[in-house]
């Protein structure tokens, strides 16, 4: 049996209109829409637009708009596994192939919602874009000729206008999209009412959205069908955690009543600590404990953290490096640690370190650099920890692993090409090991600024990496102090 023919459609309005059709918006916006459904709160669906020629909208309505979302993992102690069958989405919208469709989107009357997640790529300008075009390429150059239609079929009235809540995890999302439609809206000479009624009638929340989800289970798909007694091709695993973090006016509570379920969907008016929690916290201790368990053989990041030495030393960074410096009440970050290790333990996920470690540079100046400067303003001294990984880092990007085996890296060019010369150049003596850590630190491309400033940091490294090297990457975490 097949997922279309156990539950029925529903036939509720269509109030949200989405961009993106992929795993992390069904696993999260859409369920969490379904549930307020069920609740009776919202009694609203969504229609899905594919923002890009290829997609899974034709596989959605052939399953009548239905799929399950597998809740996986611990939750206060307790293990989870809860199959849903997500009724939410009314149909998925390919402009590419239905444009004519997609078009009359712009005139629904019940329309009042737009959601979108396209990716960190998805919302930049390209000036080779028309507004005739059947349809741009870009999402945000279809989003400007829908709100400018639409803007024309009800003569610029005021109470057609959208909450727009984009999830593309970009800082200050929201804006940035109004910005892009707005360079938009100019580049195509779209007039000044148009450029008010886009300002006055339509609200730009910038949100951050927090789930792990590794999507289809590829490895087992037909085990979980067996187990679930029916065929269903759009299956989305999760962890049980979500969060949403929504910032702009309180208005979207009414429409979104997210409080009648008991989602963990917050309305703020300052998301930036949300933010730096998140980032320095989870993707921070994500960032950090790559090296260090990656140059002591450990695969993924449930393994690290049950590792009695890493696991230990994960911990007591977040705690006592991470969590000090963020200016957030202390019990509320204490909670989001406890949990963000109970996440990271989830013995149904393999999260593979080498996965994160993608482009590590970037990611360790932006998620783990900022803690260790304001940790050091703060207390006056270096954070042990944090220098520790620092240390780990620049010996990972040697490529090798401590035994001589090879690690496979992956980051930009210019930051591979840094690597390579600067390690050619290292003749391995103490003094050298010195000079390795001294051009890192110093280059500003990577940091933004000259780490060499910062007092004894460099010898600090150069010291972590001189023990590293001599005792073996878990001697020398033992032995740090
Ligand atoms: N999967 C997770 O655990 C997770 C957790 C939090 C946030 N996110 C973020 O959500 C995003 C999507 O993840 P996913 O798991 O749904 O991936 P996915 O591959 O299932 O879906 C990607 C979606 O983005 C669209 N898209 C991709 N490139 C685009 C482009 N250039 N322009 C317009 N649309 C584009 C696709 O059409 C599709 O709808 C990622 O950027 C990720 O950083 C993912
Ligand atoms: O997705 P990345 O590569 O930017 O970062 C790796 C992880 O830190 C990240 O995927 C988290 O698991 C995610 O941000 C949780 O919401």
């Amino acid at each position: 049996m097949n997922i279309s023919n156990i539950k029925t459609k529903n036939n509720n309005a269509e109030k949200i209109l989405q961009f993106g059709e992929g795993n992390f918006l069904r696993a999260f916006v859409d369920w969490m829409i379904n549930r307020l459904n069920e609740t009776g709160s919202f009694d609203g669906s969504v229609v899905v637009v594919q923002p890009l020629e290829n997609g899974m909208v034709e596989k959605l309505n052939e399953q009548n708009g239905l799929y399950t979302v597998i809740l996986k993992g611990i939750e206060n102690g307790n293990e989870v596994y809860n199959s849903e069958v997500v009724s939410s989405i009314s149909r998925g919208v390919n402009p590419y192939k239905n444009f004519d469709e997609y078009e009359k989107l712009s005139f629904s009357e019940n329309l009042k919602i737009i959601i979108s997640n396209t990716t960190e790529a998805g919302i930049y300008f390209d000036e080779t874009e028309k507004l005739e075009d059947k349809p741009q390429k870009s999402y945000v150059g279809k989003l400007t000729a829908l709100l400018y239609k639409r803007f024309k079929h009800f003569n610029g009235d005021l109470e057609r206008g959208f909450y727009i809540i984009p999830c593309e995890l970009i800082e200050k999302n929201g804006e940035k999209l109004r910005e892009t439609i707005l360079k938009y809206a100019h580049h195509w000479n779209l007039g000044d009412e148009f450029i008010n009624w886009l300002l006055n009638a339509n609200i730009f929340y910038n949100s951050l959205v927090d789930r792990i989800v590794p999507g289809f289970p590829k490895d087992n798909h037909k085990e979980v069908c067996d187990y679930l007694g029916y065929e269903d091709d759009l299956i989305v695993e999760c962890e049980p955690f979500h969060l949403w973090v929504i910032e702009g006016p309180k208005k979207i509570k009414e429409v979104l009543p997210f409080e009648k379920c008991n989602l963990n969907v917050l309305v703020v008016d300052d998301l930036t600590p949300y933010r730096t929690r998140k980032v320095r916290i989870l993707n921070g201790a994500h960032t950090l404990m790559v090296p260090v368990a990656m140059l002591s053989k450990l695969e993924t990041v449930r393994e690290s953290v049950e590792d009695e030495l890493i696991g230990r030393y994960v911990k007591e960074t977040i705690f006592d490096e991470i969590v000090p410096v963020i200016d957030l009440p202390e019990n509320e970050l204490k909670e989001f640690s406890y949990a963000v290790l109970e996440r990271f333990k989830n013995p149904f996920i393999k999260h593979y370190l080498s996965s994160i470690a993608l482009n590590s540079i970037s990611k360790f100046e932006t998620r783990v650099l900022p803690t260790l400067i304001e940790y050091r303003n703060n207390k006056g001294f270096l954070p042990k920890n944090i220098v520790f990984s620092l240390a780990s880092l620049i010996l990972f990007y040697k490529g090798k692993g401590l035994d001589g085996s090879e690690i496979k890296l992956n980051d930009s060019d210019f930051v591979l090409d840094f690597f390579n010369d600067v390690w050619k150049d290292y003749s391995g003596d103490e003094k050298s090991l010195e000079d390795v850590a001294k051009k890192v630190l110093m280059n500003k491309d990577f940091w933004k600024m000259d780490l060499t400033k910062i007092e004894g940091l460099t010898k600090f490294v150069a010291e972590n990496m001189k023990n590293i090297l001599k005792l073996g990457i878990r001697e020398a975490l033992s032995n740090l102090r």
